[in-house]
């Protein structure tokens, strides 16, 4: 599913119109009666409803909101908050048709003291400003976005299209905004509530489908993409009958230390859950027993140290098809170096996490020394160490980016939705995954994947994205059977298995 800029949009309604029997105003009909549509499923009729509207098409969809479910006998006020003297067309034939209908219902907001004091229990709708937003709202208009903000304990607020203040294209971070409970956004996820900086306005976001043109969005490129499941049955590749181990790669997972060998043990379990053909662990030597008594489908070489030895890639099989490295490794000098060697040694793309990252921001030229396509999964602060700190969401996604087009590697930022840049530049957002997630050991679990996926053969972009999805999708399975609270890693990887039994049809029970 692609993520269009502002620009985008309004391009894609103007298409609509010159290609469909569909005026903008039955556009704007058909985006408030979705709107419409999803509050009566939810607020009774009598619930105290005030409806606050801008000037441009955002204000238009308040209006028709009000005029929609007043005809189902809501209980409506509507402020019209003058933040321009100019308005849209379809704006102002909507106002019309209203004061016409129910004049009484209408009030003006010219200074933040109209702002009304509301009845106990309301359901707000924000339709002040949404896309047509160009710069961050200020003077008085930038105080009504308070005051709306200030009522969110006590009431619900319901943002139409954007949370009013947010900006579809760039940061808002310091801008005044309303903060929304839920936000109703028409046909398109926009790059903005996909950043963290904007979690608390956002709140809980629906996408609205109002039938914009299908020729338009694939014909129209963007960078951003959103994961969607009918994507990931494209690159899901079943398993053939004849199939036998071999065909599914043998990989390596460099994993583990004193003290650290759950990281390991789950980015193990996690690969050969995934599916991986053979699997082999490179550990320290007080992991040995515990990889062989814990993952007995896995084969294990030891370290005779408690370190890595720098010249343990002379021992590497040729035949592994894939190297994890990173869970647990610690930072030691003799880990960094026998990190250094391994890069110099490898050529096929690898997958870095955790303390190989940590290594690799510490000694910044290690970068140039990753094979081309390797699969880099960093968390916000592995990617400060690795890259530098950024002013905001929308600076660290470019910077994201960037790296990944410079380096010729996949470089995944962990989070909510987990942002994956690719070395064309494209960039895909997962909206896979619960905070259930937010606990210890689901990188490593990650890690596993994505090494397992690898070495079964699929593309770097195929394993990062289908990988990504499954981990998140498998956390979700795992939290409907047994809550957020109590996930643990181990969760994810015992529910990956009914994630390939969804993506297969004809294997379901
Ligand atoms: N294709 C779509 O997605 C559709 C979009 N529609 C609605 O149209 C909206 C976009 O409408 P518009 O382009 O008219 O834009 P908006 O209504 O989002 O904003 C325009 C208004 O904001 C003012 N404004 C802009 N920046 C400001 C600032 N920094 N401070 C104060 N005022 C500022 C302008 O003067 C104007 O009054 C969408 O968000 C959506 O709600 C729907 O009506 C129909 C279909
Ligand atoms: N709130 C959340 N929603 C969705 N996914 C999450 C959330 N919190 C964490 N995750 C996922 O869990 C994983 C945590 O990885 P990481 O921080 O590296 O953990 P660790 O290093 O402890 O193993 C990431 O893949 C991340 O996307
Ligand atoms: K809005």
């Amino acid at each position: 599913m692609k993520i269009f800029s502002a620009a985008q949009i309004r391009e894609a309604d103007a298409y609509t119109i010159a290609h469909e029997p569909v005026s903008s105003a039955m556009l704007m009909e058909r985006a408030a009666a979705a709107c419409a549509g999803w509050l009566r499923a939810r607020f009774m009729a009598d619930t105290p409803l005030y409806i606050f509207c801008g000037k441009g098409n955002n204000g238009g969809d308040g209006l028709v909101i009000a005029r929609l479910l007043l005809l189902r006998g809501y209980n409506v006020e509507v402020y019209v908050v003058h933040n321009s003297d100019k308005t849209s067309a379809d704006r102002a034939a909507n106002y019309t048709l209203l004061e016409k209908e129910h004049p009484h219902l209408l009030h003006h907001i010219h200074a933040r003291h109209d702002f009304p004091t509301l009845a106990p229990g309301a359901l707000v709708i924000d339709a002040i400003f949404g896309t047509g937003l160009s710069r961050p709202v200020d003077g008085w208009v930038a105080g009504i976005l308070h005051s709306i903000s200030e009522l969110k304990d006590r009431h619900t607020i319901v943002a139409i299209d954007m949370p009013s203040g947010v900006m579809a294209d760039g940061s808002s971070l310091h801008a005044p905004c309303v903060h929304a409970r839920y936000t109703l956004s028409f046909e398109f996820y926009k790059l903005a509530f996909l950043l963290p900086e904007n979690a608390e306005r956002v709140g809980e976001l629906h996408i609205l489908p109002i039938g914009l043109h299908p020729t338009y969005i694939a014909q129209t490129t963007t960078p951003y993409h959103i994961i969607d499941e009918q994507t990931i049955r494209t690159i899901y590749q079943p398993r053939k009958p004849f199939s036998h181990k071999g065909t599914f790669g043998h990989a390596l997972l460099i994993a583990g230390s004193f003290g650290k060998m759950g990281a390991a043990v789950l980015a193990a379990k996690a690969c050969l859950r995934a599916g991986v053909g053979l699997l082999t662990l490179h550990v320290p030597r007080c992991g040995y027993e515990i990889i062989q008594s814990t993952v007995p489908a896995a084969m294990c070489v030891a370290e005779v140290e408690e370190q890595y030895s720098i010249h343990f890639h002379e021992g590497l099989n040729p035949a592994y098809k894939c190297i994890g490295v990173g869970p647990g490794i610690g930072t030691e000098t003799a880990t960094a170096r026998s990190l250094e060697r391994l890069l110099e040694a490898v050529k096929a793309p690898m997958v870095l996490d955790a303390d190989a990252l940590n290594i690799i921001g510490t000694y910044p030229a290690l970068l140039q020394k990753v094979p081309k396509n390797s699969l880099l999964t960093p968390h916000p602060k592995e990617f400060e160490r690795l890259f530098g700190a950024t002013s905001d969401d929308f600076e660290r996604l470019s910077l994201l980016g960037k790296k990944a087009v410079e380096l010729q590697l996949y470089i995944l930022l962990k989070g909510r939705y987990t942002a994956i840049a690719c070395p064309d530049g494209a960039v895909y957002f997962n909206t896979t995954g619960n905070p259930g997630m937010a606990t210890g050991g689901s990188g490593d679990v990650l890690t596993g994947i994505l090494t397992s996926l690898l070495a079964q053969g699929y593309s770097p972009k195929a394993a990062i994205v289908f990988g990504v999805w499954l981990h998140g999708s498998a956390g979700d399975q795992a939290a409907a059977r047994l809550s957020e609270e109590a996930l643990l890693p181990e969760d994810i990887i015992d529910s990956l298995g009914q994630v390939f039994i969804r993506l297969s049809p004809d294997k379901r029970i």
